[in-house]
């Protein structure tokens, strides 16, 4: 049988087949895939293939393969052991919530998080939500930061969670998906899963200061079927949408602008930085490039965590 990973407790697996019958399953003895060290083999949202157990309660299996992960998301373990935690697999879509204030998201804070989706290889939409309150100066803002995004191909969206506004959007890009929703604390998380489904409500959880990772909270991630064909993983306790390591030369493909133009810059291993005749600083002089962007590149590169939490935009 095959089916699909909703809930992991540690020890036992809920499995749902794609017939939507449900089975608790275990894992025999150790189970390890290939070059990965993480504390739990096998995860919310994973394929995987089982036999179901004989001469046991009903609806008891026993997980015998994984199927490829398209990808995961990952939190480092709170020991020293260098280990990882595969927080969940398999996503199609990674919405972040963001508003202007109350509380303030900043781009930088953008940034890191689309750094983070492209490095996982996931897709990422960005919800400007509570747009029923701003003014005409804030809705000029939300404009301004949407059409900047949109620019590099990012998908967004005003949406109001509250009066129900550009929901049906939203919805529609979950179809048949799988997605998940990050954001501050505050942002109308909760708002706005039970806009889209009304009754479901998660546990969502603060993407917060990676410092406050080491808190450890033992909640488990899940996945819920909505009723128009759409999945959620809620991954709550989960401070942060994962931490990457990614290497300096890298970092710059996780722009899609910078990595557009890193071709015609005249190392192939330009760091946008003081090389000469590079086709990144010619855009941003040229103003094709944001100046928020660059400085948050500078800053992850620089490996300055404190700085999402500032506004890019003001004159210092
Ligand atoms: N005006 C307005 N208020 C909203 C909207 N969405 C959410 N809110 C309000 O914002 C506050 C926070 O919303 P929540 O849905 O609890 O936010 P959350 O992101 O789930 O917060 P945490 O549970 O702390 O992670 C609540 O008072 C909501 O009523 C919106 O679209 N417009
Ligand atoms: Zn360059």
């Amino acid at each position: 049988m095959t089916g699909t990973v909703y809930k992991s407790t540690g020890s036992w697996y809920t499995v749902k087949t794609d017939n939507g019958k449900v089975y608790e399953c275990r894992i025999k003895g150790k189970f390890r895939i290939k070059g990965i060290k993480n504390t739990n083999p096998v995860s919310v949202g994973d394929r995987v293939g089982f036999s179901v157990e004989k001469n046991t309660e009903e609806n008891r299996g026993i997980i015998e393969r994984i199927e490829e992960r398209t990808n995961y998301i990952i939190r480092k373990s709170v020991n020293l052991s260098k280990q990882t935690h595969i927080i969940a697999s398999n996503i199609d879509t990674v919405f972040l919530i963001i508003t202007l204030n109350n509380p303030p998201t900043f781009p930088a804070f953008i940034d890191r998080f689309l750094v983070t989706a492209e490095a996982y290889g996931i897709k990422a939409v960005l919800l400007f939500n509570k747009i029923d309150v701003y003014d005409e100066e804030e809705l000029l803002e939300v404009k301004y930061l949407a059409a900047l995004y949109r620019k590099i191909g990012y998908e967004c969206i005003g949406i109001s969670a509250k009066t129900g506004k550009n929901i049906a959007k939203v919805k529609n890009l979950m179809k048949d998906k799988v997605s998940v929703f990050s954001g501050h604390s505050g942002v109308g998380k909760s708002t706005l899963v039970n806009a889209i489904e009304p009754g479901l409500s998660l546990k969502t959880a603060e993407i917060s200061d990676q410092h406050q990772q080491g808190q450890h909270t033992t909640t488990f991630a899940e996945m819920f079927d909505l009723s128009f064909g759409a999945r959620i993983i809620d991954t709550p306790g989960i401070k942060g949408f994962g931490v990457v390591d990614i290497e300096k030369e890298e970092l710059g493909d996780y722009f899609p602008e910078f990595f557009e133009l890193k071709p015609m810059c005249k190392f192939n291993n330009c760091l946008h930085i003081n090389e000469p005749k590079c086709a990144v600083k010619e855009a941003l002089e040229r103003e094709e490039i944001a100046w928020s962007r660059y400085k948050s590149y500078l800053q992850i590169l620089e490996g300055e965590e404190e700085h999402y939490r500032k506004n890019n935009y003001s004159e210092d």
